[in-house]
């Protein structure tokens, strides 16, 4: 689905901080990313969403090298991607029923086509009550979910959630744990970056771990 072969990364002139990445990532599989601190994490997260390139190797998604990949061709590559970002990315002069439909009106749909599906993953989420509200007045646990919600509405074959229960108390990093795993179940590929040992220690899934620029995998 995407494979690395010998990627690296350096930004600008400085040093590399991502050296010789080889990895897989299947249809269907569910995955940690993690490693300490400034290993990287989000820069990966960022190259597997094609935002950023890569400064040498092969990246190869849903079948195209990135290298030779005409530029028109990324944003419906990107279409089957979700991201949720560490820091939401919210627009607060939407409310959360229009955040969550945004990508869906980007992609011209109109909002008959899509409000259903829009309502019935914002109580998924649990925030079926809070659809109306802006994102300035909805809790940090109750923005991670939106941002979750607004990843979703595609329905991405990848996953890629960068720190998802950074903001959150342990019961719900339990319960948004608990929605990734369903949400793998139900056949997406989920790739999620932390440094969260409470979270890694509640699933026995493929870890990919990075430190020193380079990474580990443990299946
Ligand atoms: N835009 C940038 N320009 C230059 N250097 C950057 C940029 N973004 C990240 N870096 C550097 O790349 C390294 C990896 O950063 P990255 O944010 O990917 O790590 P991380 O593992 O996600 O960290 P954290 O867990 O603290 O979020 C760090 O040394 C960081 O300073």
């Amino acid at each position: 689905m995407i494979r690395f072969e010998n990627v690296g990364l350096r930004y600008g002139m400085g040093p590399e901080i991502l050296k010789d990445l080889s990895f897989h990532l299947e249809p269907q599989s569910f995955q940690f990313l993690t490693g300490p601190s400034g290993s990287g994490k989000t820069s990966l997260i960022r190259l597997l969403f094609m935002s950023l390139r890569q400064t040498r190797g092969l990246i190869q998604v849903f079948g195209h090298d990135l290298s030779t990949l005409d530029k028109q061709k990324l944003p419906m590559l990107r279409r089957r991607i979700g991201v949720v970002f560490q820091d939401f990315r919210l627009l607060d002069h939407l409310t959360t029923y229009e955040n969550v439909g945004l990508p869906l009106r980007v992609a011209g749909k109109e909002e008959s086509e899509y409000r259903s599906d829009v309502m019935e993953l914002l109580k998924w989420v649990g925030l079926g009550e809070r659809m109306h509200v802006m994102p300035p007045v909805l809790s940090g646990g109750e923005k991670q979910r939106a941002a979750i919600a607004r990843a979703l509405i595609t329905r991405p074959e990848v996953l890629l959630a960068d720190e998802p229960t950074g903001n959150v108390d342990p019961p719900l990093a339990r319960r948004l744990l608990r929605l990734f795993l369903e949400l793998n179940k139900l056949g997406t590929s989920v790739v999620i970056a932390t440094h969260d040992i409470a979270l890694l220690e509640q699933v026995d899934a493929r870890r990919l771990v990075l430190a020193d620029g380079r990474l580990s995998v443990f299946d």
